[in-house]
């Protein structure tokens, strides 16, 4: 390489570099230069020499994605084009959004998690240790985006990943990547503008542990006062580069997530997702759920099974809306009966956690119920004597919602919303809850199905994954910029995607179609923006909203080249 003229980059002590733009995956576009840029660029014997347009070049990428073996493999072949070139990455996501998400986010999401450190091939976002506190600035500032270059920034400890618990390192390096990609293909947040965050607190995980590829700190999770200074020396730290940011918590252990929420909820802009995106996802279903039942929210008889995050997030949120429709609060929580490891959840049963006590139900109610061998009340018995209309599952339990269970809500039209993460932890498939309930359930699932025909009539089954909600939440607050992500814009955005929906036709979907996302994302960061605005959180002067939102979507289509600067836009 010695006799030919140096690159345009090069460093001699460095050795041969390729020129920036083919390096940086936010302005790579590979053979799409123009002759122009490749002159320009000094890329010129660099590409093969077709100029291609971003529609051929995402066929072939396309081709290359159906080749790949197994789901997995896939989900690897879409984060290589991610690094590689990132709007190809959008474009082709977004030509096959109904395809390519349960690819990239749930289901496959959970198997890329538990092979993150086996699978590991480059970085992508944010490092941070709890053995390097000190280090959480310098982090941030390698990363190389200054103030006011950053929208939103997600990060996880891993604890509770979807259903299948403490995954380390690549839990949270895996989710937030994976959360973010599907910001951007739902609501066209600017994948230049946002931070994944792994926030590495150590791991519980013993086959993590044992694992010689491990990439993440080896030792068991750290608690209490250290785990709570980490905390707050990274929302301290990504506050002050990033004042406008929005930090987003993912999957996070049950108390843990609801501590940090609620000391940070009035101080910043802030949100969890579990708690809060599941909670309103799962009201704009049972909206939809009860336009078919023809009854109000203040009439739901509400069992929740699973009384974590999600389960106690989703409960607060139903308690809401039937206030909103007349109960006062002691009514509507007494709607709700939340099952949890120990069975039904009454004053008396040991290990209540705080945000499950209101939820517990007085001794005396109980008198007389069936108890199983530990004493505790079990789901059956609480279905047959509670006969709910709606039946929530939120507890990985795998099968939880059987035959008998379904059948014993003796409604007519019982509401059953499996929501367990991923395929395998689901309550019970949808398949199955209509065949026991001659085609009546109302049916919402959090990962994704196929439709379904039962009676001769063609179900389509709503994703109630909280994938429908943030992305539009997110870019309702970036638009706005929201000083703080309050329960009015929550409860906007799940009306909005309420309002989208049509249940009238038998078997009709209870939530908009995936297919639809960046319509729902549109529609809701408009109803989030203007509720932020109403309430007076709006720092961002609001005259259109619809055009500002419009404007403020990221499209996947190639920007003209200004030159090889590395600077990230
Ligand atoms: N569809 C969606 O958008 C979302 C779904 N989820 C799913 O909900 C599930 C729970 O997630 P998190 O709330 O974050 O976890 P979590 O750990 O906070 O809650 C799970 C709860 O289920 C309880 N549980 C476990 N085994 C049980 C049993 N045999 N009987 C009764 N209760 C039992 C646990 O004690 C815990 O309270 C996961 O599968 C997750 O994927 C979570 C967030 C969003
Ligand atoms: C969807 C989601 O956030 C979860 O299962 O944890
Ligand atoms: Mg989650």
């Amino acid at each position: 390489m010695a006799h030919h003229e140096p690159a345009p980059h090069h460093d001699p002590k460095h050795g041969r570099r390729l020129p920036a733009v083919l390096e940086d995956p936010l302005l790579n576009k590979d053979t799409a230069f123009t002759e122009e840029e490749r002159e320009s660029l000094g890329l010129d014997g660099l590409i093969p020499p077709v100029v291609e347009s971003l529609h051929e070049q995402a066929a072939r990428a396309y081709e290359q994605y159906r080749r790949q073996p197994s789901d997995l493999a896939k989900n690897i072949f879409l984060a290589g084009l991610q690094d590689r070139n990132e709007v190809l990455f959008y474009r082709v996501l977004s030509d096959h959004l109904r395809e390519l998400l349960p690819i990239v986010y749930d289901p496959t999401i959970a198997q890329v998690i538990e092979n993150y450190s086996r699978e590991y091939r480059r970085p992508r976002g944010v490092y941070l240790s709890i053995d390097d506190v000190d280090g959480i600035e310098r982090a941030f500032r390698n990363f190389g985006l200054g103030e006011g270059d950053v929208d939103l920034i997600v990060a996880s400890d891993a604890e509770q990943i979807l259903g299948i618990g403490d995954w380390g390192l690549g839990g949270g390096a895996g989710i937030a990547a994976g959360k973010l990609a599907v910001y951007t293909a739902a609501a066209g947040i600017d994948p230049a503008r946002v931070v994944p965050v792994a926030l590495d607190v150590g791991t519980d995980n013993e086959a993590l542990l044992n694992d010689p590829f491990y990439v993440g700190e080896r030792h068991a999770r750290v608690r209490g006062a250290r785990y709570d200074a980490f905390i707050e020396a990274y929302v301290s730290a990504a506050t002050r580069l990033f004042p406008h940011a929005l930090l987003h918590w993912e999957d996070f252990g049950p108390s843990n997530a609801r501590r940090i929420l609620e000391r940070y909820t009035d101080r910043i802009p802030t949100f969890n997702d579990d708690m809060q995106g599941t909670g309103a996802i799962v009201l704009a279903a049972l909206l939809g759920a009860i336009r078919v039942t023809g009854e109000r929210m203040r009439e739901q008889r509400i069992v929740v099974f699973g009384a974590g995050t999600a389960g106690i997030g989703i409960a607060d949120q139903l308690r809401d809306a039937m206030r909103r429709d007349g109960l006062d609060e002691e009514e509507a929580v007494r709607r709700v009966w939340a099952v949890d490891k120990q069975g039904l959840l009454t004053l008396d049963v040991g290990g209540l956690r705080d945000f499950q006590r209101p939820y517990a139900r007085p001794s005396s109610e109980v008198e007389g119920w069936d108890r199983d061998e530990g004493g505790g009340i079990g789901l059956a018995e609480v279905v047959a004597r509670v006969q709910p209309t709606v039946l929530l599952g939120t507890s990985t339990v795998r099968g939880a919602f059987t035959e008998d269970v379904v059948r014993s809500m003796k409604t007519e039209r019982p509401i059953v919303f499996p929501l367990s993460n991923p395929t395998e932890r689901m309550e019970a498939r949808p398949e199955d809850l209509l065949a026991w309930t001659g085609g009546h359930a109302l049916v919402a699932t959090g990962v994704p199905f196929e439709p379904i025909s039962c009676g001769g009539v063609r179900h389509v089954i709503g994703q109630a994954n909280n994938a429908l909600l943030y992305p539009g939440v997110g870019l309702g607050v970036v638009v706005s910029r929201a000083r703080r992500v309050s329960d009015g814009m929550l409860q906007a955005a799940a009306e909005a995607v309420a309002g989208m929906v049509d249940v009238s036709a038998p078997g009709a979907s209870l939530l908009p179609e995936v297919e639809n996302l960046r319509v729902v994302s549109a529609t809701v960061a408009v109803a989030v923006a203007r509720r932020a605005a109403e309430e007076g959180l709006a720092r961002a002067e609001l005259g259109n909203p619809v055009q500002q939102v419009q404007d403020a979507m990221w499209q996947p289509r190639y920007r003209p080249a200004s030159g090889g600067s590395r600077e990230r836009r």
